[in-house]
């Protein structure tokens, strides 16, 4: 099935500023890459190269191998306190890597300037809850890195409009934001990020707290954008309705990948996500150790 093909970000509105991150902090990168590199549709969305990092003075990520390649959905698994978010946080450039490579769509992260390709949908605990903006104008923030300071342009309000309408919420437009429930404010979020029409789509527990029709809400709208060729790269604490598109899960443990399950590992732990072993004692596949849900 799939794929768009990647296209080369260029031109005069390319964004340059994470997406409604606040900017990145400054940390080591990894040698220069070629320039070509965007334009190479076989070259991962992500790589990361025993990435280390620190939180305070504790050692948060200690040596983190992670590749994301196009077209490609991997979700990030593992227990409470794993590295989960610091290491979509790290990818994003919020947390500073101490050690190891981090290169986005081939570039070193240094020379990354490229952030319209990228959309983030952080944790809903910590959205943009109180602000007195609609809907729409919650949705039309996820166009700032291509539009800089300029106003929306028709492309944008037609892409902001899209967004709205793939998550069920475009009769909600004109809404306070605060005027939804926790699973539409999440839907609201997942918009901003589509808005932006990002080749790289990178999510913090989009399912939890939310009811059960926004998760199915939710799974079609990752699956429309995976058929067109985007790159997913999400936490997630089960794999629930998301389990069929998921191409690999990569558990960590203590701020290292404790290993890596492939599809068929992943039917079996969908299906049977408390077994540790077949009906005739036989191992299917390990557990996957989750946090709670929040
Ligand atoms: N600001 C901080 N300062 C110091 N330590 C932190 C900070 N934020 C997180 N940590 C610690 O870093 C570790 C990894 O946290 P992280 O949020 O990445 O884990 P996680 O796998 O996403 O967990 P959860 O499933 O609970 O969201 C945890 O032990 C946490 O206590």
């Amino acid at each position: 099935m799939k794929k768009r093909q990647a296209q080369p970000a260029d031109g005069p509105d390319a964004g340059s500023e994470p997406p409604i991150a606040g900017p990145p902090a400054t940390g080591p990168v990894s040698p220069a890459a070629a320039p070509s590199a965007l334009a190479e549709p076989s070259v991962p969305a992500v790589t990361l190269r025993g990435a280390t990092a620190s939180l305070g003075a504790r050692p948060v990520l200690r040596g983190v191998d992670l590749t994301v390649g196009r077209g490609e959905t991997v979700a990030l698994l593992g227990a409470n306190g794993s590295g989960k978010s610091t290491t979509i946080r790290a990818v994003l450039g919020q947390v500073p890597l101490s050690g190891g490579e981090l290169e986005l769509f081939g570039t070193p992260f240094g020379r990354f300037r490229d952030w319209r390709r990228v959309g983030y949908v952080p944790q809903r605990s910590t959205a943009a809850s109180g602000v007195p903006a609609t809907v729409r104008e919650v949705v039309s923030a996820g166009r700032l890195a291509r539009r800089r300071f300029r106003p929306l342009g028709r492309a944008d309000k037609a892409a902001v409009h899209r967004a709205l309408e793939l998550v069920g919420l475009a009769d909600r437009a004109r809404d306070p934001v605060d005027a939804l429930s926790g699973g539409q404010h999440q839907r609201v979020l997942i918009a901003r990020a589509l808005a932006g029409e990002p080749e790289l789509l990178i999510m913090d527990e989009p399912l939890a707290g939310v009811d059960l029709a926004s998760q199915e809400v939710l799974a079609g709208t990752l699956r429309d954008q995976v058929t067109q060729g985007s790159s997913v790269l999400l936490v997630l604490h089960e794999l629930g309705p998301l389990a069929p598109l998921i191409d690999r899960a990569v558990v960590l443990r203590d701020g290292r990948v404790e290993r890596v399950d492939n599809p068929d590992q992943l039917h079996d732990l969908a299906c049977h996500p408390h077994d540790a072993a077949g009906e005739q004692g036989a191992p299917t596949a390990p557990k996957i150790e989750t946090g709670t849900l929040t």
